[in-house]
């Protein structure tokens, strides 16, 4: 018997039309695609191409104009606002370019604020060791340099135990060195937690540590390309 895998998402021809009449922007243009369970998935493409679009949707943030968006088989795009929040609540991890720290919080508190609502929360420590910040969870944002913080913002992400992670320009802030950290915690969140970890990105060299990689273009993907061999955030050539 033929196996088949299990998808987190699949789209089918899924479009998003912002404004109206003259003014529409048609910011996705039929969007087909398949996002195995437990991928590293990079989206690349030029500015206003649609990658973050899409993500919103895929993240319960935003609803689609048209066509079908599914999460572990259930329909997206028929749930109410209501039901978009528990989805986003139980299922889903945001980690975004800047790091959206509470300034007067710790790293420790940082992260309480999302296990304290969370169904199946793992300990704030427990997700800042595995992100490498325990010895720095008493310490404030502005005690902690771009990257530390950006480890911060990954681990309030995970530490809901969620079943995907979306990061939109995760290193757009940072440099090379400090960005190849952050890629290495986002490769073993991927590889320990089993996390589906999707990652919208300018720094293509991303594309070479992902399992798969969607090229966007005028709000189409032009391009799927799967890796059989993945080079290491150490490897990549940034
Ligand atoms: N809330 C909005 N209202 C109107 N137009 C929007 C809105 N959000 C995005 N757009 C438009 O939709 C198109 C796709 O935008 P989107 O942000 O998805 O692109 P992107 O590929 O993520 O770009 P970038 O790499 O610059 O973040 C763009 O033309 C953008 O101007």
């Amino acid at each position: 018997m033929k196996h088949l895998p299990d998808y987190t998402f699949r789209t089918e021809a899924l479009s998003k039309v912002y404004g109206e009449g003259e003014a529409a922007v048609h910011a996705l243009r039929g969007v087909d695609l398949e996002i195995p369970k437990g991928e590293m998935v990079v989206l690349l493409g030029a500015s206003g191409s649609g990658k973050s679009t899409l993500l919103n949707i895929l993240g319960g943030l935003d609803h689609a104009s048209g066509g079908h968006a599914s999460f572990e088989g259930t329909e997206l795009t028929s749930l109410s606002d209501r039901e978009l929040t528990l989805y986003r609540r139980q299922h889903v991890g945001f980690v975004f370019q800047f790091y959206n720290l509470m300034p007067s919080l710790t790293a420790e508190e940082n992260v309480e604020l999302v296990t304290e609502i969370a169904q199946n929360p793992m300990r704030p420590a427990d997700a800042l060791d595995l992100v490498g910040l325990d010895a720095r969870k008493d310490h404030f944002p502005a005690q902690l340099s771009g990257g530390e913080q950006q480890r911060v913002a990954i681990a309030r992400a995970i530490a809901k135990t969620p079943t995907v992670l979306f990061c939109d320009e995760p290193t757009g802030a940072l440099d090379s060195q400090t960005g190849r950290a952050v890629l290495r915690v986002l490769k073993d969140v991927n590889e320990r937690l089993g996390t589906t970890v999707l990652i919208v990105t300018h720094a293509a060299a991303t594309a070479d540590m992902a399992d798969r990689v969607i090229q966007f273009a005028d709000g189409m993907i032009r391009d799927i390309q799967v890796n059989s061999e993945k080079l290491t955030p150490d490897e990549i050539d940034w």
